[in-house]
């Protein structure tokens, strides 16, 4: 058996002289059983290459390079980094020049970076990071047909959120832009050491094209940005001070064919790439 166990983590730990930090979001996944399913809800083909985000200690990164061509896993924190090809070495010989570890923030990740373009995004994601590096590599890494993340629970069903829900927001939004993000099932806290005060959730994400429209992705985040800032007014009031005054963002509303007296937790990404538009034309 080459995936890592609760026994082996331990070794591992004590060898490293590991302590897992909240800041990194360091829950390492102790349970075999729930990296196989990640990699197989992933559903990754062969010939995959796969971005690995935040490998840890491995688990993950063994269960993927069992069935992918090639893993590039970036790590932040240089302890882990520098063990991970020794794990693999060790576990899975075979694989050892299948892996690329790259010590890095995958905030700051840039294509350049890397020494082949990534198919996937699958990750046990650091937890305070998590809908930020999804952001940010989907937007970089034009290559990424989709990923599949174990995030928090309560991320998982803000990613996943429909306009009119309570818990629809700037994450659910923003993500939309990119892909169709759907809840791929829930993760317990158990499986995890430390084990973690909250549960966790799978989230798969399929690329699809932005919607169509003759602003910028930062034009319509910045609408994004500015409705859900102040989420309990209407679009007239929230957007205000980025439209430069009332008056106006009822002008651009009613350009974009947007009632002015709705809230940003009812529009589509297409409706707030509307709106920049219009915004836009208006000048
Ligand atoms: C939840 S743990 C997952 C570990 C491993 N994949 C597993 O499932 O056992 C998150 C990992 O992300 C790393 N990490 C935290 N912030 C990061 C960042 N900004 N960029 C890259 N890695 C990061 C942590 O050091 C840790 O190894």
């Amino acid at each position: 058996m080459s995936l890592l166990g609760p026994a082996d983590i331990r070794v591992l730990a004590d060898k490293l002289a590991l302590r897992p930090t909240k800041r990194l979001g360091q829950n390492f996944v102790i349970d075999g059983g729930t990296v196989r399913r990640i990699v197989r809800t992933a559903e990754l083909s062969a010939d995959d290459v796969v971005i690995e985000v935040g490998p840890g200690l491995g688990s993950l990164t063994l269960a993927l390079l069992e069935q992918v061509r090639r893993v590039i896993a970036v790590e932040i924190d240089p302890v882990l980094a520098r063990q991970l090809p020794h794990t693999v070495a060790e576990r899975m010989p075979e694989a050892a020049d299948r892996l690329t570890v790259i010590t890095a923030d995958a905030l700051r990740l840039r294509p350049d970076d890397l020494d082949e373009a990534p198919d996937v995004l699958v990750a046990n994601l650091p937890y305070n990071v998590a809908v930020p590096v999804v952001l940010h590599l989907l937007e970089v890494l034009p290559t990424l047909r989709g990923g599949l993340v174990m995030v928090q629970a309560e991320v998982a069903d803000r990613l996943a959120a429909r306009p009119g829900s309570k818990i629809y927001g700037v994450p659910s939004v923003k993500t939309a832009w990119y892909a169709e993000v759907r809840k791929a099932g829930p993760v317990g806290r158990t499986v995890f050491w430390p084990v973690p005060n909250v549960d966790s959730g799978l989230v798969a994400l399929v690329r699809r094209d932005p919607p169509p429209t003759a602003a910028t992705r930062e034009e319509v985040f910045a609408v994004v940005d500015a409705a859900f800032a102040q989420r309990r007014k209407t679009l007239r009031a929230a957007l205000a001070g980025w439209a430069g005054g009332a008056a106006r963002a009822e002008e651009i509303l009613k350009a974009a064919g947007i009632d002015p007296a709705a809230r940003g937790e009812q529009l589509e990404i297409t409706d707030f790439a509307r709106i920049a538009e219009a915004a836009r034309k208006i000048g």
